[in-house]
């Protein structure tokens, strides 16, 4: 990647994490601020913040960045695009970037199974981070998780417990759909062909190792910013893996690393543990 500071530009700047992420580069975090500079600034289609200053949308001195809704206009002027939206507009930037060869890193959660699949199939053409969650915390926790679950998990009873502030659109969490897929793996991986499934006959079954097994419980509430547990109740103890996050700055540092990481060059779909280089580690 050439020396030049990599550009990125922000979706979703009014909203919490666009903010943090925008305000994260701008304000200098020093781990940041050698290597990122912040080169647009979007928002929904014809917002009446379009044209402000995007210094100005977080409190500091003017940019010389205009807020837009516009990506045409500003394609020139970043190299990866963060984005944590929703998920129809998600994808709408998605197929820009594949469409103008530019990697993005893609926070946001809710996506559907054609949503996955359209990612998926963009990341043959250009680079991806695609994370639930851009915390270290629950990047380290889900490494965990499917070790734990190979070694208790056929005689546990699993339950997710997530919480989130009470503006939260969907439910449950991204996070929360990730431990369960990684636990669902993990004891398929044990059992593997022994899978109980609704569709086979009633002869072929083994430990539940279905997603109906592995219930999610989903609470919003006040300002939580995020709140993840995982529960293995076994015969006589059982394990609670918890999270919390308290400062939405975790997740934007997260995605800057990812987005550091990825550059304008790399190709392809990973994720954040990808970022931390967590299978060297463990
Ligand atoms: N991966 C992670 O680490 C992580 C961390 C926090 C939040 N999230 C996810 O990021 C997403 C955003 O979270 P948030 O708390 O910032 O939400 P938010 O509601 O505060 O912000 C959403 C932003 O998306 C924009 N948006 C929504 N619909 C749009 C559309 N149709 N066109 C253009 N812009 C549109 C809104 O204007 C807003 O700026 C959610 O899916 C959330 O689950 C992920
Ligand atoms: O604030 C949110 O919304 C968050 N969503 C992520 C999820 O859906 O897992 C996790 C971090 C906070």
């Amino acid at each position: 990647m050439s020396d030049a500071l990599l550009r990125i530009a922000v979706t979703g700047v009014t909203g919490r994490m666009g903010k943090e992420i925008v305000t994260c580069v701008v304000e200098g975090e020093k781990q940041f601020s050698q290597e990122i500079v912040l080169g647009a600034a979007i928002t929904r289609l014809n917002a009446k913040i379009c044209g402000m200053d995007v210094g100005v949308l977080i409190n500091n001195d003017t940019l010389g960045i205009e807020i837009t809704d516009n990506l045409e206009s500003i394609k020139d002027n970043f190299d990866v695009l963060v984005d944590f939206t929703a998920p129809d507009i998600s994808i709408e930037y998605l197929k820009f970037c594949v469409n103008n060869n530019k990697n993005i890193v893609i926070g946001t959660t809710g996506f559907n199974q054609i949503h996955k699949n359209l990612i998926l199939n963009a990341s043959h053409k250009i680079g991806i981070v695609f994370s639930s969650n851009f915390s270290i915390g629950v990047a380290l926790i889900s490494k965990l998780l499917h070790k734990i679950t190979q070694i208790i998990g056929s005689t546990s009873d699993i339950s997710i417990i997530e919480t989130h502030h009470n503006r939260k659109r969907d439910i449950p969490s991204g996070t929360s759909l990730t431990m369960q897929n990684i636990i669902v793996n993990a004891l398929r991986s044990i059992h593997s062909n022994k899978i109980m499934d609704s569709n086979l006959d009633s002869t072929t079954y083994s430990s539940a190792s279905s997603y109906n097994d592995i219930l999610i419980h989903s609470i919003r509430a006040g300002d939580v910013v995020g709140e993840h547990t995982v529960l293995f109740a076994g015969p006589g103890e059982r394990l609670e893996i918890t999270h919390k996050a308290s400062d939405r700055l975790i997740f934007a540092h997260g995605a800057l690393r990812a987005a550091f990481w990825i550059g304008r060059d790399k190709i392809g779909l990973f994720d954040i543990s990808d970022i931390l280089e967590m299978d060297t580690l463990l």
